[in-house]
């Protein structure tokens, strides 16, 4: 398994932060895009989407090529797609409704389990939809293992240390076998949801984890103390898992850390 070094920066603002976002992203987009021909984005929910709205200046809105993204979700919230707390809604209210990528690049859960309320229904047809574009070249497998790769993941962390829906003490941080897998009493509202597993997480390419606020400072200093009961102290990818921290995450890191 991958184990690349997290790295930090810490901004002095969430603005300055929400611009290093954007241009790290638009960066690997033309990477990727040059390199394959696809960009896959992996977006979580929270406040990340807000901090995604820097993409939308002309000077990325022009120059990204949209058409090659494509939008998976590290976790969702199995509610009805047009549910206030839907990861989906949220990021197609704050951010791909307003940029050029084809619908069709945008793989939200199953409408229906999601509708129903089915977190185990949504957690197999999402990882069927994934392995569906692993045999399409559309997602890279990393190395020989045959677990799908992602270019970028844009991840969060709650004040408990989770991250996507991997919560401490609970047994999905340690599913391997999966690629997807669910939980119907998640200790963060609501309840169901469905998440890539520890080993998907750590196989991206880059993984870009945002963390602001004082609420996350306990927690972002446990995860620099390498404490892994949180399940953000495990987040590692193949290339690089960079942390951006805004000055109130990262203030109760040690002085000189
Ligand atoms: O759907 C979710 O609840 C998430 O994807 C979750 O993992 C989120 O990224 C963190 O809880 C950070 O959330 P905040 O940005 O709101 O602190």
């Amino acid at each position: 398994m991958s184990r690349v070094k997290r790295k930090k920066i810490v901004f002095l603002t969430k603005k300055e932060l929400a611009e290093a976002m954007a241009d790290y992203t638009a960066t690997l987009s033309t990477k990727f895009c040059k390199e394959r021909d696809y960009f896959t984005v992996v977006l979580s929910g929270g406040d990340l989407i807000s901090w995604l709205s820097d993409l939308l200046e002309p000077k990325y809105l022009e120059s990204i090529e949209w058409s090659k993204w494509h939008i998976f979700w590290v976790d969702e919230r199995v509610v009805p797609w047009d549910d206030k707390d839907s990861n989906y809604k949220l990021a197609i209210d704050g951010f791909l409704s307003k940029v050029p990528i084809p619908i069709a690049n945008i793989y939200a859960i199953d409408q229906d389990c999601a509708a129903l309320g089915d977190a185990k229904g949504a957690a197999f047809l999402y990882e069927k939809c994934i392995k569906r574009l692993v045999n399409q070249n559309i997602i890279r497998t990393y190395k020989s293992s045959g677990f799908p790769q992602f270019d970028l993941q844009l991840l969060g962390m709650g004040p408990d240390g989770h991250m996507a829906s991997l919560f401490p003490g609970h047994y999905q941080i340690k599913e391997k076998a999966n690629l997807v897998t669910y939980i119907i009493n998640s200790p963060k509202l609501p309840p169901k949801r469905i998440t890539f597993t520890l080993p998907v997480i750590n196989c991206a390419s880059y993984n870009l984890m945002a963390v602001c606020d004082e609420a996350q400072a306990d927690a972002v200093a446990k995860v620099f103390e390498d404490n892994y009961d949180l399940p953000a102290a495990r987040l590692t990818a193949d290339t690089e898992a960079i942390w951006y921290l805004d000055q109130a995450a990262a203030s109760k890191l040690p002085i000189g850390h």
